[in-house]
């Protein structure tokens, strides 16, 4: 596309990221609220639900992971601007889409943070950089997601696609990513070394492309093979890099391995959303949409659920948790909701 076609609508970027910046009342409020301790907020268990929290107390359990993992210190983080960054990266997820949304987000950066917490190996492994990176990249991972997946964006042409082709979603979640650190009020990395601050968002970078689906799957047999060796050191860039990535999927993906009721609400919720995209694409371009949007095949959705896990998730949990056995509670309720998936699809 043309110079002038990318610049109008990375403007457009740089705009949306101006919109969504908190009022000051409410960074105020988040400034001066008592933040509840992590127990208390239930952070530390791979089974936490954002469903119940109150909107405010999401932005608070955000803000108390950055404390517990001491990044607020490490990186001497100014709070109000932290107040601010949360509450603006909240606004940057469209709450009328049914999954995708700053429930997501914050439930793929509560994941990391379980994971990073009951695992003292990756807080070894991993630098305070890396630490920092992963955190901020699962919050803002699918920053302005539109409920439609990357081949709806690129086949409709929409200007997402004409500016980034392939991975186009990761590439415009990771822009506003930016925008929004840039944004006065936010800067939350204003305190680091002008090294630092370029290898923190080159991680956060690899990071948010890792939640390309289509880029796990290619990536993942790498992990694989690198996991099947009797003693991995993690100490080349390339093995940290991979391991992020697959970590970032893990807990992107984590909805999966949550208790069953909470599992099922979720489906549900990604059901909607994808069918919602079938009704589009069976409007727009008169086709009838693959398998898993097509409202027609919801009988099916069980069965769907039992190949989802079979071919994406239960590989990289059965992994994760031969590496870091702290991490088996994914592996287990990922097992369980297979079987519950498996019965629901044989009553059908
Ligand atoms: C619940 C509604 C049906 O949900 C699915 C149906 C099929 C498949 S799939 O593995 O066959 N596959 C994935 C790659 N697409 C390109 C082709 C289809 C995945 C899901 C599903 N995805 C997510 C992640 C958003 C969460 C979730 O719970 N379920
Ligand atoms: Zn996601």
């Amino acid at each position: 596309i043309t110079e002038e076609r990318r610049a109008s609508i990375e403007v457009t970027q740089e705009v949306l990221a101006y919109h969504i910046t908190a009022a000051e009342e409410e960074i105020q409020a988040l400034q001066e609220a008592m933040i509840p301790s992590g127990e208390s907020l239930n952070i530390f268990d791979f089974h936490f639900s954002g469903f119940g929290l109150p909107d405010d107390l999401t932005t608070q359990a955000t803000i108390r992971m950055f404390l517990d993992l001491n990044l607020v210190q490490d990186f001497n983080i100014d709070y109000k601007s932290l107040c601010q960054w949360v509450l603006t990266v909240k606004r940057g997820y469209r709450n009328r889409v049914p999954y995708h949304n700053w429930n997501h987000a914050l439930s793929t950066a509560q994941s990391m943070f379980a994971m990073l917490m009951a695992t003292g190996q990756l807080q070894t492994i991993f630098s305070r950089l890396e630490i920092l990176a992963l955190m901020i990249a699962t919050l803002n991972h699918d920053l302005d997601h539109r409920g439609v997946n990357n081949s709806y964006i690129e086949r409709t042409q929409q200007p997402l696609a004409q500016l980034y082709g392939h991975s186009s979603l990761e590439n415009h979640h990771y822009n506003l990513c930016l925008f929004i650190l840039n944004n006065t009020g936010s800067q939350i990395l204003s305190g680091l070394s002008t090294e630092d601050h370029k290898t923190v968002l080159h991680l956060i970078k690899r990071a948010i492309l890792a939640t390309d689906l289509t880029v796990y799957m290619e990536r993942r047999k790498e992990f694989f093979s690198l996991a099947k060796k009797k003693r991995v050191s993690w100490k080349s860039e390339k093995q940290r890099d991979l391991l992020r990535s697959m970590l970032m999927t893990a807990s992107d993906l984590s909805a999966i391995t949550k208790p069953w009721p909470e599992q099922r609400r979720i489906a549900n919720l990604v059901a909607k959303e994808f069918f919602a995209q079938g009704d589009k694409e069976r409007e727009q371009f008169k086709i009838e949409p693959i398998d898993v949007m097509n409202r027609e095949n919801s009988t099916r959705l069980p069965n769907m659920q039992v190949e989802y896990i079979d071919e994406i998730c239960y590989p990289l949990y059965k992994t994760v948790s031969g590496l870091f056995n702290s991490c088996s509670p994914l592996l287990s309720g990922c097992k369980k909701n297979r079987e519950n998936w498996l019965q629901l699809a044989e009553e059908a």
